[in-house]
Order: structure tokens, then sequence, then C-alpha cells
């Protein structure tokens, strides 16, 4: 079954297009990545699968259950956490509170595991936090009740990079035992790390769909190459090489290019001569994204354990 599936799905705020025409389907036990620049859509279409907002037109289901059935919705709701871009709490009230609040609301299975791992000031107001402990607390709060499905609007924003590295194995762990995600993110490494499939969305509509292995792999290898001679470029002009760049020191060559093809071409061409080093990896996932990005937007590759540029 999928965990969500939306067929046009479509919502305009009077005149100003939200999304439209969104149609995709996150499947069990999968964590599927919501990408797109700012204003693209991600948060509208959360916020309508929640049934925080009615769609315009089209439809969508979550756990099976329409976004527009209010009752049927917020049943499956008890089995959906959500994880929000900027968590809203009752500033006064201390964590502790609040937790007690939210379990007597849908339940409390884990609070204390996943206090082991996310480990907010509980007994602080909600007002004194810091941001990554306000995330630390919105965290706990979505997975306490165990849910079967977890929707995540920039989960790791405003969490440093050991918590941000935390968040990423709990949420592989989580698959692991069979939870499903929609994952919202800016930032490629996660992505990476984390998704089984993306779904891109600029400018309100879905404009790809796919696996993050198939992804990758159309976008190629990047080889990199030191040589002791100087060459010219038609050396490494052959079948499925694109984008040299040969960068000589005096001492080596060194020559970049990125490959798409089968190994044994290019290992014979890159062999005839004689290198030094070779090294072949995976090609930059930003170049793959940024396709589909507008010329103006930039990306966090998540290499870094930055924040993403979520905020504008
Ligand atoms: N409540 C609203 N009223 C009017 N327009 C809105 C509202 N919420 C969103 N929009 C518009 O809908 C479009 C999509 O915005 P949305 O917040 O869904 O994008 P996003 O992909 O989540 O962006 P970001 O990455 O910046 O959070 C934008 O043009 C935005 O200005």
């Amino acid at each position: 079954m999928s965990v969500i599936r939306t067929d046009e799905l479509t919502k305009f705020y009077g005149d100003v297009r939200g999304i439209e025409g969104v149609s995709f389907a996150v499947e069990e036990g999968e964590v599927f990545g919501f990408l797109g620049p700012n204003g693209a859509g991600k948060t509208t279409t959360i916020r309508t699968l929640l049934g925080f907002q009615s769609p315009t037109s089209g439809s969508a289901t979550v756990l099976g259950e329409s976004v527009t059935d209010r009752t049927a919705l917020r049943e499956a709701r008890a089995n959906v956490g959500y994880l929000p871009s900027e968590p809203a709490f009752d500033e006064r009230a201390t964590g502790r509170r609040l937790l007690e609040y939210h379990g007597a609301l849908r339940g409390d299975e884990r609070s204390d595991d996943l206090l082991d791992v996310f480990d907010p000031p509980l007994d602080r107001a909600v007002e004194e936090y810091s941001r990554g402990n306000r995330q630390m607390l919105a965290i706990v709060v979505a997975f306490m009740h165990d849910p079967d499905l977890v929707i995540m609007d920039e989960p790791t924003s405003g969490l440093d990079p050991l918590k941000q590295a935390k968040l990423l194995d709990f949420i592989r762990a989580e698959r692991e035992s069979g939870t499903s995600f929609l994952f919202s993110s800016h930032v490629l490494g996660e992505v990476r790390k984390v998704c089984d499939r993306v779904g891109i969305i600029r400018d309100g509509h879905l404009v790809e769909q796919a696996d993050v292995a198939t992804l990758l792999d159309r976008n190629g290898k990047r080889v990199e190459l030191r040589l002791s001679d100087e060459i010219t470029p038609e050396a490494f002009q052959f079948d499925g090489a694109h984008g040299l760049d040969i960068a000589s020191s005096g001492e080596a060559t060194t020559v970049t290019f990125t490959y798409t093809g089968e190994y044994e071409p290019l290992l014979e061409h890159i062999l005839a001569h004689d290198p030094l080093d070779v090294n072949i990896g995976e090609a930059p996932l930003e170049d793959v994204f940024m396709r589909f990005y507008d010329t103006n937007a930039t990306l966090d590759t998540g290499e870094t354990g930055e924040e993403g540029t979520s905020d504008a």
C-alpha cells in the first residue's frame, strides 16, 4: 500500500499558486525525499497532506484516508508523526509538560528511548530553548507515539553536526523497522544518505521522480587522474566522457572528467596513459539537482554539516 498518494493535487492561495497537478506516491517502508528551491511548494504539499488546508482540486490520501475526509484523516493522523520546519510550542510550558500533553493526546510508547538520543533540557520553559533544543523536542514529539509514517520538513535544520548525524542514523534504523518517511530537504548530502527515492518540485510542479541510485547513475562517474606526461584534450575525447578539465603543475598533469558508460573502455583509455594516480567516484549529486533549480538558487551539499538554505 502507498502510505501517501497524491493525484493532480493542486492548491492555490487566491491567485497565488502553491502547487499544481502534483502526483506522486510514497510506498510503505521507504524514505521519499522531497526537494525543491525556496517557494517551490514543499510546505504547501505537506500542509495539504496533513489536512491543515484543503486542496483547490485533485486528491490525496494519507495511510489510505482522503485528506478531505476530516474524521478519517484524524484517525489516520494517530499513526503519523509530523516534524514541521519551524516547530511551534506553548512557549511558557516546559519540555516535560509538553511531552506529557502530546503523550496524553496520541500516546507515548517511546519518549524514554528517544530522550536517550535527543535530549532537550526538559525542565526549562521552551521560550528559553535554543533552536537545536527546540528541534530535538519536536523530534521526540514526532516519534513518541511510534507512528507508521513520519512527515519531516527540513528536519536537520538547527541541529549541530553530531545531532544531524544521529537523526539520519535514527531515520535509517526506523526505516529498517518499517517506518515510512516523506523527507523534505535542501541538503543534498543528507538526501544521499537516507532517501530511497526523490521527487523534485519546482514552481509548484513535480518535475522529476526517480530513485536516488538511478539519478546518480544517470549522472555518471567522476574520474580524476594524475599523469606524468602532458597530454592534449583529444586524448580524452571518447564515448561517454564529458566535462574534461586538464591542469598541469610542472610535475604532473591532473585530468578530470565525468564518464557515463561501462568500466572496460574507460579503464583501457586510462591505462593507455600510464597514470600515477586514478580516482573514480560518484559524480556530485548537486550536479543532478541543480538542473532542476533556478539559476539563482543555491544549494547546500550537506558535506560540511551546515544548515540548508531554507530560511529565505
Ligand atoms: N499562506 C500562504 N498564502 C499565500 N501564498 C502562500 C502561502 N503559503 C505559501 N504560499 C506561496 O506558495 C508557494 C509555495 O510555497 P511553499 O511554502 O509551499 O514553498 P516551499 O517549497 O516550502 O519553500 P521553502 O523551501 O522556502 O520552505 C510560494 O509562492 C509561496 O509564496
